[in-house]
């Protein structure tokens, strides 16, 4: 394996885009709605049918067992335990800080208009399966839904051929968030089930629809939620992981390609993008993905990556040209290793999230600085942002005027009414203010 490099020093960088890693959202689109028009009308035989055939799991009931959810905190090393529960405090904290503030504005005295806001009050979350246990996923989709107060929370998660059950790692995160409706179910189906509900899970016991459904998963389940958007509110789409590191002379090799391999393991379509203007780091950082990647334990699957179409290190003139890509590009983690990070982040205009310096990997925002990891992909920075409480709660505005207030302003309602051509509306004021 050896990362391409692309040299831009002489040509410049106008016209040059990206590529990204080709997703066939396309025909992944047209399967997710057959699932879904499958679960709707046939219910959880359609469920289980999926199942099997995708997750290659027979399953009588998705309904995980309140005492396998505690088993698996039991089960769990206390070293694992300790890390959930210190992951989950930062995590708290990081969106504690992101709660909106109710406003009250008063525009005369009894003319009063607040804006409150109000938790979603049922959400479903997805904790992706397949290549990885993401326990942590289900900390970064949980924890934003309760911090914003959300009362009602079903977390669904894809059965190992195993156990039938979503990973021990994924269970014990449930556990220590205090989550007891949990559903063995991936993909579309469990889009479809938490967007629909599901008359019988299992046993009887029916799932109820939620009202807003979160969290990253593969191209059948980035389709599928965009399939629902019209009955449930989503997050942004998340798809293949993404990280670009802008690095001048100045940068540490290995750590750089740590950093770079770190995010190349999720996924052979992920996509690792060094930019730098020091040709001596690219050939630095070069030979140490190549080192790294001997020896590291997911390397076959880092390497596909790194050898992909989607992952390159571009040598650019200067770091004003690094900027301008690194905006151009609008990556899920941005990693900016500078002499000055503080002011080339002053620079920055597009990025999911970003991190400054050496001692902050993409490693540390994934399970444990506070932020949250469900970042938007695929240049989706430029319009959308990362998971935060933002999704779960819905600004609401409560207005609240008396008698005197309304007749100070009545006429402009009544004044609008007429010239609509809709006078009962005004009609509406002036039954108040004209009584007695
Ligand atoms: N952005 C983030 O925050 C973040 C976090 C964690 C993971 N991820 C990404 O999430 C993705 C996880 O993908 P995954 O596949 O490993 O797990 P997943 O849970 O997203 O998908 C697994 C499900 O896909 C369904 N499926 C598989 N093949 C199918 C087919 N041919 N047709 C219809 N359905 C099918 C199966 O039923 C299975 O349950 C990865 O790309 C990873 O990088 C992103
Ligand atoms: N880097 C992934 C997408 O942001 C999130 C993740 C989960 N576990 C490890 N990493
Ligand atoms: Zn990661």
């Amino acid at each position: 394996m050896t990362i391409r490099t692309l040299d831009l020093r002489t040509t410049g960088i106008d016209g040059f885009e990206f590529p990204r890693a080709a997703t066939s959202f396309g025909s992944a689109t047209a399967a997710a709605q057959h699932i879904i028009d499958d679960v709707r009308a046939r219910g959880l035989d359609a469920v289980r049918e999926v199942t099997a055939r995708f997750d290659g799991v027979e399953l009588e009931s998705i309904a995980v067992p309140a005492e396998a959810i505690s088993a698996a905190w039991e089960a769990t090393t206390p070293e694992l335990r300790d890390a959930i529960t210190r992951s989950i405090e930062r995590v708290q904290g990081g969106h504690a800080a992101q709660l909106p503030q109710p406003r009250r504005t008063e525009f005369a005295p009894g003319a009063v208009v607040e804006q409150r806001y109000l938790p979603v009050q049922r959400v479903g979350l997805y904790a992706p399966g397949g290549l990885a246990a993401y326990a942590s996923s289900v900390i970064m989709n949980v924890v934003p839904a309760q911090v914003a107060g959300a009362p009602s929370i079903a977390v669904v998660s894809p059965p190992s051929r195993e156990t039938g059950l979503p990973p021990i790692q994924v269970l014990a995160a449930c556990a220590a968030l205090g989550v007891t409706e949990v559903y063995a179910v991936g993909g579309a189906q469990a889009v479809a089930a938490l967007a629909y509900g599901l008359p019988d899970a299992g046993g009887g016991a029916p799932l109820r629809p939620v009202d807003v459904i979160t969290g990253p998963g593969n191209v059948f389940v980035a389709a599928a939620k965009s399939l629902v958007r019209d009955i449930v509110g989503i997050d942004s789409i998340a798809g293949p992981t993404e990280i670009l590191v802008l690095a001048d002379a100045t940068a540490d090799a290995d750590l750089v390609a740590a950093d770079l391999l770190s995010q190349a393991e999720h996924d052979p379509n992920a996509a690792s993008v060094l930019v730098t203007d020091s040709a001596e780091l690219a050939a630095a950082v070069t030979e140490r993905l190549d080192a790294r990647a001997a020896v590291t334990a997911n390397g076959d699957r880092a390497r596909e990556a790194l050898d992909g179409e989607q992952s390159m290190i571009v040598l650019v003139a200067d770091l004003d040209a690094g900027i301008a890509l690194a905006n151009r590009y609008g990556a899920e983690h941005l990693e900016l290793v500078t002499a000055d990070p503080r002011a080339t982040l002053e620079r920055i205009t597009n990025a999911g999230a970003i991190f400054l310096g050496h001692f902050s990997p993409v490693s540390l925002g994934d399970y444990a600085a506070g932020s949250n990891h469900v970042l938007p992909t695929s240049g989706t920075s430029r319009f959308s942002s990362g998971l935060s409480v933002q999704p779960f709660l819905r600004p609401v505005q409560v207005i609240d005027y008396d008698e005197a207030a309304l007749r100070e302003i009545g006429d402009v309602v009544t004044t609008f009414a007429d010239a609509e051509g809709l006078p009962a509306h005004g009609e509406a004021v002036t039954a108040r203010t004209r009584r007695g």
